[in-house]
């Protein structure tokens, strides 16, 4: 496929993607694009429809599944989430980087694709941290903040497994992290800067 090389970040929830992502895209403005994936999870406060996700219910995701609109497909602590090929076809026409958020089934379906990006996985420092930063963030119920720990806890160990990802950043410390993250996507940056 033609253009910048897109750009997935994966990791247990809370570890801090979408943080991290956000300021990537603040600090480099036209240069990157964020796939907005569906979800049937509900939206959280200050959450848009069309921004942060394409809210929608499991009927019509269904729909759109049988139709072959998803690129991947994939069902996390009880809600179905999915990249659609519009997705990533709206940032890939403005040759933008494509940022996509998934988790470790995401990962898995989007290597049996030829969109060949760049694979990074954002993991806690430890278990512990990572729970204090979920139930300090006030999204989940203790019964959702549960299974998402559950899930990270197979994440993680998943995350160390050779060849899934290109590079693993632990965010400890958030200046370090994002740092890192920068150094990582220099090359593609300075390709999307140079012809803009
Ligand atoms: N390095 C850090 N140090 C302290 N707090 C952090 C750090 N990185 C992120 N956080 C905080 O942790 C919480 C979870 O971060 P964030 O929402 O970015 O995680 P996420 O990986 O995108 O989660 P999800 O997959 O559920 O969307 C947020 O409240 C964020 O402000
Ligand atoms: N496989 C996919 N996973 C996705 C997608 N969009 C988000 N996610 C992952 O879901 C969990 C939970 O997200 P949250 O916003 O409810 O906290 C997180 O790990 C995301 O990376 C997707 O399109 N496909």
């Amino acid at each position: 496929m033609s253009g910048p090389r897109p750009v997935v970040l994966s990791g247990p929830s809370g570890a801090g993607k979408s943080t991290l992502m956000k300021r990537l895209m603040k600090d480099h403005e036209g240069v990157f694009g964020f796939s907005v994936s569906h979800t049937t999870r509900n939206p959280r406060p200050g959450e848009e429809d069309g921004k942060d996700y394409h809210f929608t219910t499991r009927e019509v995701m269904q729909e759109g599944i049988d139709n072959g609109e998803f690129i991947e497909t994939a069902e996390f602590s009880g809600n179905f989430y999915g990249t659609s090929k519009a997705a990533i076809e709206d940032v890939r026409a403005k040759n933008l980087i494509c940022i996509l958020d998934v988790d470790i089934q995401g990962v898995r379906r989007i290597k049996e694709t030829d969109l060949n990006p760049i694979y990074i996985s954002i993991q806690p420092p430890s278990m512990e941290i990572l729970e204090k930063r979920l139930r300090d963030r006030q999204t989940e119920t203790e019964e959702s903040l549960q299974k998402r720990l559950e899930v990270a806890r197979i994440d993680m160990e998943l995350s160390k497994e050779p060849g899934v990802f290109d590079v693993v950043i632990i965010n400890d410390d958030l200046e370090r992290a994002y740092e890192e993250l920068k150094e990582i996507l220099n090359e593609e940056i300075q390709k999307v800067q140079a012809k803009s």
